[in-house]
């Protein structure tokens, strides 16, 4: 009967009622069919469950009902959906996955993914770089095999067994060594600098905007060719897009495609996107010629100097040197910068407009962050500072807010040990172990929600964008990023919640995103020692750009109704951050002063 049940819709309930003999030869071969995969899905469900009960071994895997295929149709088509579904079932237990012919171990957030992040010395990240690097940014096997003859992990001292191995062909530690040392410190300020005079002169002459209101056909594009160019420039120096005046729009027509070469879509059925890759690793490949052919890295007049046109900042040359002494090839160099270059502007400038767009679209908070912003104002040079921007209580809560709301950013490592254990489970040896941070960020039993309207739902669910989720005001018990237990303090009828908060609130405000507070349920930048080298560099990339936005223009959006409706678009789901689902047209026209 049940079996008929489930047939019953897909092969016509008429046909069956009628009895006839027709229909019953139907069922029966539609239960032969589907008996399979509801045998398969029986015995793996029943499966989950035993072992999850257990408590220790092998985690559970996920159930599924294709025997071959595994979960990897739904990992792959419906990941948000899939992983949702299966993080109802195990909670905090890691579970593994079956994709492709491969077996993942999905970390859930909480105390699992903040051990995987502890257990830094026992774990790598080679596998998930070379995939990236290979399937993402185009790397052939050659250069794919560079990486892979490194086993001596990414920290100063190699791993052992790996003590005699050429110290140039330690690209792991070279690469992590380099990121973070001039992702940092006096080399992140002069980035900073760059950025923000590239970015503030960018906006200052633009021809897209007067003293007049110009419509411009979206918000996002406007800020993402002004953000990529300023950030790029400040990176890989002026001669980029001199020479490549293309190259903005090549790298978003690639980036659109992300999605399609994790899949591994082979080539013959998504030839635009393979055609949009390979016009920005050629821009990057003649960029690239360029600065070999006019600068040595080597000249040792160069030493010290963070920047110069040609190559840009001085990381750039130190990654160029390292890559040549591993041996590289040219292609190999171009698809690790172009990996490079995504990393350092493809999750910061989506945050960014989440940002600009919850501003513009309050004017209660316009007024609160302009507040803000015009204290940070250096009168004498016309330009912001960064620390004071980032000294500012609801400027971070703002970029604190936007990474919760439109970050899937995955942080992935596999064991470099024998018999490694994760909250008592056992991780076999170079499997993949990965977690994406929209799960925990969206969890709508540990976040602030807000007050508890009438109608039973909370004023601000955890897939809306909250200016004031991650700020503690003193005055307000109700406030700050985590639910408290007393159900009253959000209820309406709490007569001491004022509803909007003022700039006089915001100076008492304090942004909470500690570790400690936020238990593992938001690691945008991932975690422990590989957490992300540019997380610096995209807060006060994030924060200038915005400030710097809101002071030269007044901004109005067109279509205000469409704009709050915008969410992230789910389509990229989890390549990262995510930019809106649509366009957003506005008019625009500088401030006068
Ligand atoms: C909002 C912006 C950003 C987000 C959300 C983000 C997120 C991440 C995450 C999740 C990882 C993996 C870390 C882990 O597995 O624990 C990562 C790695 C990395 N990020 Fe970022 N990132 C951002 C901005 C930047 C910027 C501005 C740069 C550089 C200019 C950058 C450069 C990198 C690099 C090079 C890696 C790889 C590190 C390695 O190989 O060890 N990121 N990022």
């Amino acid at each position: 009967m049940g079996l008929q049940l489930l047939v019953e819709p897909l092969f016509g309930g008429a046909l069956i009622g009628r009895g006839s003999w027709d229909g019953r030869l139907l069922i029966t071969a539609a239960i032969a069919v589907l008996l399979p995969f509801i045998l398969t899905y029986i015995v793996t469900s029943l499966n989950a469950s035993w072992v999850t009960n257990r408590g220790n071994g092998n985690p559970p895997a996920a159930p599924y009902a294709v025997p071959v295929l595994g979960n990897t149709s739904q990992f792959a088509y419906d990941t948000e959906g899939f992983i949702t579904r299966t993080l109802r079932r195990f909670g905090s237990v890691p579970f593994r996955l079956k994709v492709g012919l491969e077996t993942m171990y999905y970390i859930p957030y909480g105390e699992p993914v903040q051990a995987m992040f502890k257990h830094a010395r026992d774990l790598s990240m080679k596998p998930i770089i070379i995939v990236a690097m290979r399937d993402q940014f185009g790397m052939k096997p050659a250069d794919v095999a560079v990486y892979e003859r490194d086993g001596s992990g990414d920290m100063a001292k190699p791993l052992e067994g790996w003590e005699h191995m050429d110290p140039a062909h330690r690209v792991f530690y070279h690469q992590h060594h380099d990121l973070n040392a001039h992702l940092s410190g006096v080399a992140l300020g002069a980035l900073m600098a760059r950025f923000k005079a590239n970015y503030t002169s960018q906006l200052a002459t633009t021809d897209q905007a007067g003293e007049h209101w110009t419509e411009l056909p979206d918000l996002y594009s406007f800020l993402r060719d002004h953000m990529f160019r300023a950030s790029c420039g400040a990176l890989l120096g002026e001669r980029l897009f001199e020479l490549c005046p293309d190259f903005s729009r090549d790298f978003w027509e690639f980036d659109k495609h992300l999605i399609t070469y994790l899949r591994r879509t082979p080539r013959w059925m998504a030839p635009r996107a393979y055609a949009a890759r390979d016009r920005v690793l050629a821009s990057m490949k003649k960029w690239y010629t360029h600065a070999r052919s006019q600068l040595d890295y080597r000249d040792p007049t160069l030493a010290g100097v963070e920047y110069e046109p040609v190559w840009g900042a001085r990381l750039m040359r130190a990654r160029a040197e390292k890559f040549d002494k591993a041996g590289f090839s040219l292609d190999g160099c171009v698809s690790m910068d172009l990996g490079f270059v995504w990393a350092g502007t493809a999750n910061v400038i989506p945050a960014t407009l989440w940002v600009l767009l919850n501003v513009l679209l309050s004017e209660n908070l316009t007024g609160r962050v302009m507040a803000e912003v015009e204290e940070c104002l250096d009168e004498a040079t016309g330009l912001f500072d960064v620390a004071a921007l980032c000294g500012k209580p609801l400027l971070n809560g703002l970029y604190l807010e936007s990474l919760r709301y439109c970050a899937a950013t995955t942080s992935a490592r596999n064991p470099v040990v024998d018999n490694f254990k994760l909250c008592g489970w056992s991780i076999p040896r170079d499997a993949l172990m990965m977690s994406i941070v929209w799960f925990g960020a969206h969890d709508p039993n540990f976040w602030n929600a807000g007050r508890i309207l009438p109608s039973g739902k909370p004023e601000h669910p955890v897939d809306t964008y909250w200016a004031e989720r991650f700020l503690e005001y003193p005055d307000d018990p109700a406030s700050g990023p985590v639910r408290k237990p007393n159900h009253a303090l959000y209820t309406s009828s709490s007569s001491d919640i004022r509803p909007e908060k003022t700039a006089q609130d915001d100076k008492t405000a304090k942004p909470i995103s500690h570790t400690a507070a936020l238990q593992g349920h938001f690691y945008p930048y991932g975690g422990g020692s590989r957490i992300c080298p540019g997380r610096h560099l995209a807060k006060q990339e994030l924060l200038v750009a915005v400030a710097v936005m809101m002071r030269e223009f007044e901004i109005e959006l067109l279509d205000p109704v469409s704009a709050r409706r915008a969410r992230p678009d789910m389509r990229v789901f989890p390549t990262g951050a995510m930019g809106p689902d649509r366009k957003l047209p506005i008019r625009i026209r500088r401030r006068t002063r």
